[in-house]
């Protein structure tokens, strides 16, 4: 029995294109003039202090950092520093009505009625939790947060590593066989069902594949 739904965001709820072709260039495009603008904020250098960390290079101006987090866009890092600016970029992108965040035609209804069935229900995205809140809040059907009861980010853990599973389990605070992940990616619901969750593949294009996990099309093929 299923009661409560973590879903992913790139490639489930919404389109690989969206987040690939608008709100990436679009946080590409800002970084330079965000950095140098807000570069000796507290909340911006620990990021970048982090991102010093993480890749072990120097980053002591605002030039130095833009050229890593390029690099990392265009590798599509899922680093939590990068994670965390570009949602700090994208808000105003939103707030300025740049784009709204995509979502596909059958999203918004199914979290609706899945909601009305008394699920709960959580985001799990590489996506900071302050991006994922943006992207439900001004999404194409409008304001969705108050359908949603919780967010995870790479804060719990990479999306490929059981033990964030684990650690997502433990804040929702169900058991394991009662969650339901909802994700594009083999390997991210591998490591799912390795922590017990049940797993559902949406394969959007229809080309995926084979899989070890029920493949669905649409939100519309999960009755619940
Ligand atoms: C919060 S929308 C932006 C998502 C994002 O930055 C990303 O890298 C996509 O990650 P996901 O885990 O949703 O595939
Ligand atoms: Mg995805």
């Amino acid at each position: 029995m299923i009661k409560a739904i973590v879903t992913d965001i790139e490639g489930t709820t919404s389109s690989i294109s969206f987040v690939k072709e608008v709100l990436f260039p679009y946080a590409a495009r800002q970084f330079p003039a965000f950095l140098e603008t807000h570069w000796d904020q507290p909340e911006i250098q620990s990021q970048v202090r982090a991102a010093e960390q993480e890749s072990g290079r120097s980053l002591e101006s605002p030039a130095s950092a833009n050229a890593l987090f390029q690099q990392w866009i265009r590798e599509d890092r899922k680093a939590t520093p990068l994670k965390s600016l570009q949602g700090m970029i994208w808000k105003a992108g939103y707030q300025n009505g740049d784009y709204t965040a995509h979502l596909y035609p059958d999203t918004a209804a199914a979290l609706q009625a899945w909601k009305e069935k008394g699920l709960d229900l959580y985001v799990y995205s590489s996506g900071s939790i302050a991006a994922q809140k943006l992207f439900f809040g001004y999404s194409d059907a409008g304001d969705l947060t108050g359908l949603l009861s919780g967010y995870f980010d790479t804060t719990s853990g990479h999306k490929q590593d059981a033990g964030s599973y684990r650690t997502i389990q433990q804040a929702i605070d169900l058991p394991a066989e009662q969650l339901l992940f909802l994700s594009d990616v083999e390997a991210e619901l591998d490591a799912a069902a390795d922590a017990g969750f049940q797993t559902i593949r949406l394969d959007r294009e229809g080309s995926q594949g084979e899989s070890r996990h029920r493949v669905v099309t649409s939100f519309d093929e999960i009755a619940l």
